[in-house]
C-alpha cells in the first residue's frame, strides 16, 4: 500500500461523522508508536511533518521512516506537511513525494492568503497532491476574549466560502477557539460551535480541520510533575468537545502536544524509577509504548476512526 491522499478518507469521515487523527512526527519512536496504534485499531491515519521536524530530523530521514512504517504495517497513510509557510516548502514536500501539504497563509491579509494558497493548489493538483489552507488565527492562550477580538481572529463563515471557491483548496483549517501547545484556556474551555455550524452551512460536505486539538491529558502532566518536571496550569480541549467537532464537519484533528507530553512523562518516569539505566532503547521503548496506548485511546474513544479502513 503506497502513501495515499486524504480525499477519499475525508469523504468517508464526513459522511460517517468521525475524524481522522493527524499526528506530528519527529523521530522513529513517535512514528512507530502511532502506526502500531492505527494498525491495531484498523484506522486511517495522517502523519504530519512540520518545518521544525524537517529541520530537526532532516527531510530524507522522516520520509524514509514513514515509508518504512507503510511497508511494515500495510496501512494507507497520508504524509502531510504541517503549517507550510511558503510556496517553496510546499513545493519541496510535493517534489519529495508528500501526498498532502498545508499552506498556512493565515498571517497574511485575506487577498494575499488567497493568492498564495491558489499558487500552491495549482502546483499541488498538477502533481496529484491535496492542499489544506488556514483562515482565521489559531493563536496562543485566549483569556476571556471580547466579542470584537473573537470576530477579528476566528474564521468568518462568509470569507471561508469565498476563500474555498476562489482557491480550489481541498480542506480548510478554521479558528473556533483552539490554540497550539499545552496552555489553551485560562478559564473554562470554549469552542465556538455556532460558528462551526455556520461555516458548515456555507460549505456542505467540505472537510474542515481542527488544529490545536490536544486534550493535554492530566495523567501525563501529573507524571511529568511527579518525576521532576514543572508544568503548571496546562489545559487542553476536552474530549467531548472533540467528539462533537468530529460529529460535525471536522474531518482532521491535529495532535502534537499530547504526543510530547506522553513521551516526556514516560522518559521522566522510567529514568526516575531506574536511575542506573542508561540504555536509550529502554526509556525510548517505554515512551513508544505510552504513545501507542494514548493514540489507541484517541482513535477509539475520541476520533471515532476505529475499523474505518
Ligand atoms: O495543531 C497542531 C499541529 O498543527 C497540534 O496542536 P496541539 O498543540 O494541540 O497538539
Ligand atoms: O503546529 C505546531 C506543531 O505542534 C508543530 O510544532 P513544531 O513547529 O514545533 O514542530
Ligand atoms: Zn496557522
Ligand atoms: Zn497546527
Amino acid at each position: 500500500m503506497p502513501l495515499v491522499t486524504s480525499k477519499e478518507l475525508f469523504k468517508k469521515a464526513y459522511e460517517g461523522g468521525y475524524a481522522i487523527g493527524a499526528f506530528n512526527v519527529n523521530n522513529m519512536e513517535i512514528i512507530q508508536g502511532i502506526v502500531e496504534a492505527a494498525k491495531e485499531e484498523n484506522s486511517p491515519l495522517i502523519l504530519q511533518v512540520s518545518a521544525g521536524a524537517r529541520k530537526y530530523a532532516r527531510p530524507v530521514y522522516l520520509k524514509k521512516l514513514v515509508e518504512a512504517a507503510v511497508e511494515d504495517t500495510g496501512l494507507p497513510v497520508v504524509l502531510h506537511l504541517d503549517h507550510g509557510e511558503s510556496f517553496e516548502i510546499c513545493k519541496a514536500c510535493i517534489d519529495d513525494g508528500f501526498t498532502s501539504v498545508m499552506i498556512d497563509g493565515s498571517k497574511l491579509p485575506f487577498e494575499e492568503n488567497i493568492t498564495l494558497t491558489k499558487k500552491v493548489v495549482d502546483y499541488a493538483h498538477e502533481h496529484g497532491v491535496v492542499v489544506e489552507a488556514e483562515l482565521g488565527r489559531i493563536g496562543g492562550v485566549e483569556d476571556n476574549i471580547s466579542v470584537g477580538e473573537r470576530e477579528a481572529t476566528f474564521t468568518d463563515p462568509d470569507q471561508a466560502l469565498e476563500f474555498v471557491e476562489r482557491t480550489g483548496v481541498d480542506s480548510l483549517a478554521i479558528a473556533i477557539g483552539t490554540s497550539h501547545g499545552a496552555y489553551k484556556f485560562k478559564g473554562e474551555p470554549y469552542l465556538d460551535f455556532k460558528r462551526l455550524e455556520e461555516i458548515m452551512k456555507r460549505l456542505p460536505g467540505f472537510p474542515l480541520v481542527l488544529h490545536g486539538a490536544s486534550t493535554v491529558l492530566p495523567e501525563f502532566v501529573e507524571a511529568c510533575n511527579k518525576y521532576g518536571g514543572s508544568i503548571h496550569s496546562a489545559k487542553g480541549v476536552p474530549e467531548e468537545m472533540l467528539r462533537k467537532a468530529a460529529s460535525l464537519g471536522i474531518c482532521k484533528i491535529n495532535i502534537d502536544t499530547d504526543l510530547r507530553l506522553a513521551m516526556t512523562a514516560m522518559i521522566r518516569k522510567y529514568l526516575a524509577e531506574n536511575p542506573s539505566e542508561f540504555d536509550p532503547r529502554k526509556y525510548l521503548g517505554a515512551a513508544r509504548e505510552a504513545i501507542k496506548e494514548m493514540v489507541k485511546h484517541k482513535i477509539r474513544n475520541v476520533l471515532g476512526s476505529s475499523n474505518k479502513l
